[in-house]
């Protein structure tokens, strides 16, 4: 029988040496250390004589972050919430430095009178694996931060693709993409789309005057205006190229494009735009042409942008400051009517 015993124990050592695992024993009911983990305390830089024996001595030995968790961990084990006692925590080496462990323990006399007296358990060092988990949720989170600034660049690179650096407005590429679509949604539902192309009057005199920076103020002035027309969510306001805008209006007919048109252009007209910082200030007009587009047309986008472009011609021919209409419906008949104020003379043509 005593041969049996210590060959059991024999085998018992060799299996917790090859897993690396440190046999320990504590009276919770004295607060006795009934078996000391040696390996543990030797690998934590103590000597055997410097290995403490009582259970609260332990404890002074535990990451004061960690203590809580492990005190609980054995209240929950005791007290039979857990099959067993588990625990992660950081000891302090006899250097000072914290070294991770782990702890796997059951109570071994539960249907005793006093549950506790035996608490027998393994300790194992798992400080490699949290350095690697330390570092991979480090990893982790730099990803996490690259990730998300990569999105903003993203987004910042998708606002600079799809819109104008000076007026902020949509560019040309985006206005044809989003012009096509509309154009699309005309012929399927039957919708009539308006388009305006409005054009700064002699605007390479205030470059040649002022200089390119206050040519530059002058854009973003006009620029505003159009935006300040933009139905939020429905119309495309667009920078077409130098000192062109294009502003599609969907759903919107010729009659009424053209009276926004005009509306537009008397507020250009009554707008003064600063052209250095001595306060001097300029006015500024803008000719404008509006084509209209209804279903069974067959006409691209582009050729609706030509159209309404011919009218701007016209404008700039009969004078500038003025709004003229190209009447999509009846082709390129070159009729002139007049739509709206034919007093004032320059405004409201319509040029089919
Ligand atoms: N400041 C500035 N000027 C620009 C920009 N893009 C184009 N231009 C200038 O705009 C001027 C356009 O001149 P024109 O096409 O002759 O037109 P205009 O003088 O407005 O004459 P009309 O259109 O006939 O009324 C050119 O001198 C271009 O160099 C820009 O982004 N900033």
């Amino acid at each position: 029988m005593g041969d049996d015993a210590d060959l059991n124990k024999e085998r018992l050592e060799l299996v917790l040496e090859a897993a690396g695992l440190d046999l320990w024993e504590n009276d919770l009911v004295s607060g006795q250390v009934t078996h000391k983990a040696t390996k543990t305390f030797l690998e934590l830089g103590f000597t055997e004589d410097e290995i403490v024996s009582g259970v609260q001595d332990i404890f002074g030995l535990f990451h004061p972050g960690d203590l809580d968790m492990v005190r609980q961990a054995v209240a929950d084990h005791v007290a039979g919430v857990t099959a067993q006692y588990r625990a992660e925590f950081r000891l302090r080496s006899k250097a000072g430095e914290w070294v991770w462990f782990a702890n796997y323990g059951r109570i071994m006399d539960r249907s005793s009178d006093t549950p506790g007296k035996r608490l027998i358990g393994v300790t194992f060092n798992i400080h490699d694996r949290k350095q690697k988990e330390d570092e991979i949720a480090h990893i982790n989170r730099q990803l996490t931060e690259q990730n998300k600034l990569l999105q903003e660049l993203n987004a910042a690179l998708e606002l600079l693709a799809a819109n104008d650096s000076l007026t902020g407005l949509a560019n040309r590429r985006t206005l044809m993409e989003m012009g096509a679509n509309e154009c699309k949604r005309t012929e399927r539902f039957d919708h009539t789309l308006s388009l305006m192309v409005v054009d700064i009057d002699l605007f390479k005199a205030v470059n040649d005057a002022w200089g390119h920076l206050a040519g530059d103020r002058m854009i973003c002035a006009v620029a505003q205006a159009c935006a300040a027309r933009k139905r939020s969510g429905v119309d495309i306001v667009a920078r077409f190229g130098g000192e062109e805008f294009v502003i599609v209006l969907p759903e919107t007919d010729g009659v009424s494009a053209l009276r926004v048109a005009e509306a537009l252009r008397q507020e250009v007209a009554a707008l003064r735009v600063s052209v250095n910082d001595e306060g001097v200030s300029v006015s500024v007009t803008v000719s404008i042409g509006v084509a209209t587009l209804h279903k069974g047309s067959g006409l691209s986008f582009e050729e609706l942008v030509n159209r309404a472009d011919k009218a701007l011609y016209r404008a700039k021919e009969t004078g500038r400051n003025a709004v003229y209409c190209a009447d999509v419906q009846h082709g390129c008949v070159p009729v002139v009517h007049m739509l709206i104020d034919p007093g004032e003379g320059r405004n409201g043509a319509l040029l089919t």
